[in-house]
């Protein structure tokens, strides 16, 4: 079959880790014959240099005419002095937008063969990590009114807005129950209901469609104890559904319990099967242009294209068996090296996953 997929590489290592993963996709192809035909876009920082906006309109047309679309990660210094709204980080929220991708799944899962680069106590490593991270995308406080005021009580204010409608939680818990029911039938929704309305809202919304799914065991947790307790006790956790800057920061913290933030994919999905895949981590200037960012998460993320957007699911294991052998011959980038083990680089990472897909 032929598929259309737009690429954004953006900026920083978004570029690197986006070559290895189309080389992942074309070897896919040869085995299955499938036609992947990729359209790359511009966004974020690169954007900005070459058209003068974070987003340009031919982008939004080409995702939206695609059958899926497969992001690097966008921003760094250069455009760190720019206003707001010109920002390229812009452009993320802006796609996001644009293609109602609400739900946004960050599955956090620990390979066996990754136990040491895990920084837990080895007793709770050996139990095993998979917890799926079921964050609300397209509302809260990222989308919220957000402004500055001349006149505060210590001079200029700035502010920013949480809200959400009854209508973006149901659909987001919906989501996360539905995958709830293909797993361990869990849900944690994590909120700060002791002190936001919105969050009080929330949880009376999930408590309603939790009605729709008596098979699924419900509980609520506070933010601040769920970031504690995500370290303490990974394992209570199976499906954690939360707000959109909640889930953002919970997810970061999520990855390293796998070993890295390079190793952890994202879906971000809309109502049909058009789905924007990235990986969680953002364009790491720090070692950008080095050939030392782990492209395994990207990678991952093509996996989860392929088995949300375009129903290869077959495939789509065969990506993540591949990343499995790789990990289980030793070999390593930087991010989740240890001792014993073979440091390779970018490129060497993504050969060593096509020479493994079968
Ligand atoms: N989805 C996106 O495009 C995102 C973009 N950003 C943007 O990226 C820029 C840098 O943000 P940071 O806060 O530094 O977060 P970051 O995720 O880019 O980097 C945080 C740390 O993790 C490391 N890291 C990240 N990905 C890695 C990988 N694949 N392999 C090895 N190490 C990796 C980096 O080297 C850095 O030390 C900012 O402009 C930020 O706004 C941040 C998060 C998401
Ligand atoms: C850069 C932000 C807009 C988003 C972010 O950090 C994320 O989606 O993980
Ligand atoms: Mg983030």
């Amino acid at each position: 079959m032929k598929f259309n997929i737009a690429t954004i590489p953006g900026d920083g290592i978004g570029p690197e880790v986006i070559e290895e993963t189309i080389l992942v996709l074309n070897k896919i192809g040869e085995i299955y014959g499938h036609e992947f035909s990729f359209q790359e876009v511009l966004a974020g920082g690169i954007a900005i240099d070459k058209t003068g906006k974070p987003l340009p309109e031919e982008t939004v047309e080409v995702c939206k005419n695609s059958d899926a679309v497969l992001l690097g990660a966008v921003g760094g210094p250069k455009w760190d002095t720019l206003p707001g709204d010109q920002r390229p980080e812009k452009a993320l929220l802006g796609l996001r937008g644009a293609l109602g991708l609400y739900a946004n799944l960050r599955p956090a899962v620990l390979y066996t063969a990754l136990k040491e680069a895990s920084p837990l106590r080895s007793d709770i490593v050996e139990q095993g990590i998979d917890i799926c991270v079921v964050r609300e995308l397209t509302g809260g406080i990222y989308f919220g009114e957000r402004g500055r005021k001349k006149e505060g009580k210590m001079g200029e204010e700035a502010y920013d807005t949480e809200a959400y409608s009854v209508g973006e939680v149901e659909r987001i818990a919906r989501t996360a129950f539905e995958i709830a029911m293909k797993r361990d039938k869990r849900v944690t929704s994590v909120d700060k209901a002791n002190i936001l309305e919105s969050s009080r809202l929330w949880r009376s919304v999930v408590v309603e469609v939790a009605k729709d799914y008596p098979e699924v065991a419900l509980d609520h947790m506070y933010v601040d104890n769920a970031a504690m307790q995500l370290i303490r006790y990974p394992q209570q956790f199976d499906v954690i559904v939360t707000s959109n800057m909640f889930g953002d920061i919970l997810s970061d913290e999520a990855s390293m319990l796998t070993g890295s933030i390079g190793m952890l994919p994202s879906a971000s999905l809309a109502e049909g099967n058009l789905g924007m895949y990235e990986p969680i981590h953002g364009s790491a200037p720090d070692i950008a242009g080095e050939n030392k960012a782990n492209p395994i998460a990207t990678i991952l993320s093509a996996a989860m294209m392929l088995r949300y957007s375009l129903q290869l699911d077959k495939e789509a294991q065969v990506i993540e068996e591949a990343v499995i052998k790789v990990l289980e011959k030793n070999y390593r980038t930087g991010d989740i090296m240890s001792k014993g083990m073979t440091l390779v680089g970018t490129q060497e990472m993504g050969k060593l996953i096509v020479g493994e897909l079968k």
